[in-house]
């Protein structure tokens, strides 16, 4: 076992790569808690739902939660930028809508940390060259991976895409199940919200924008 969770604890400041260029990784913490700090912190809120912290169940799970989490929150370390730095140029001239539908995701919600669950749709109009098609997955995965908010994750999405890659235009259309709206709370099993994000001739151009729509309806209808 590491002596240190290094993808934990989230860290708000944004980090500069070796221009000074503003980039979405989060800078590594010196003073991140030791395995033994946060499975102490697990412990207690174990203690604290009132069940025997000395049960054989319950001896691993401090241990278990922070590795889960270091999982789950794997993409503060991660940074989109890379991801989408390997682009191709040899598309035939193709500089029609490129569309990922159907993305699945799991996140967490910055107020409650529970799940959101959902998929994310990301289209974009290339300005002469086109990303890995993975790599799109990949940057949705990374900001998921981090504690969010849904309309954060759509706007983070659309915005490194557009910085990096540069394309006419970049459409992101989330949606999701709040588990903090299920499970607790107002208790609404179900709902689902989206949120999109717009940039260039999406932004600019509404036949565009409707285009991306009925692309992502005539799939699910
Ligand atoms: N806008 C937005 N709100 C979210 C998201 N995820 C959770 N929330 C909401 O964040 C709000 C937090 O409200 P608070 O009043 O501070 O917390 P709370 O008392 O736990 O709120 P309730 O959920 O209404 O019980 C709630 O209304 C949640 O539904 C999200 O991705 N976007
Ligand atoms: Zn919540």
């Amino acid at each position: 076992m590491d002596a240190v969770i290094k993808n934990f604890p989230p860290h708000a400041d944004q980090g500069t790569d070796a221009a000074g260029k503003k980039h979405s990784m989060h800078k590594p913490l010196t003073d991140r808690p030791s395995q033994q700090e946060v499975e102490a912190a697990v412990t207690t809120l174990l203690r604290w739902t009132g069940d025997d912290i000395a049960r054989e169940g319950l001896i691993e799970t401090p241990a278990r939660v922070a590795k889960a989490f270091r999982e789950m929150f794997s993409g503060y370390d991660q940074s989109p930028e890379d991801e989408l730095g390997r682009t191709f140029e040899e598309v035939q001239g193709y500089d029609d809508m490129v569309l990922i539908k159907d993305m699945s995701f799991h996140s967490h919600c910055e107020h409650h940390m529970v799940p959101i669950i959902g998929k994310a749709h990301v289209a974009y109009l290339p300005d002469g060259k086109v990303v890995g098609l993975s790599k799109i997955a990949r940057v949705v995965d990374i900001f998921a991976r981090r504690l969010q908010t849904q309309e954060a994750m759509t706007a983070q999405i659309a915005t490194v895409i557009q910085d990096v890659l540069k394309p006419r235009g970049v459409a992101v259309l989330i949606e999701a199940e709040h588990m903090c709206m299920a499970m607790r709370g107002i208790r609404k099993q179900g709902s689902t919200t989206l949120t999109t994000t717009f940039t260039g001739v999406f932004k600019t151009d509404f036949q565009e924008q409707a285009r991306f729509m009925t692309m992502l309806r005539d799939k699910h209808g």
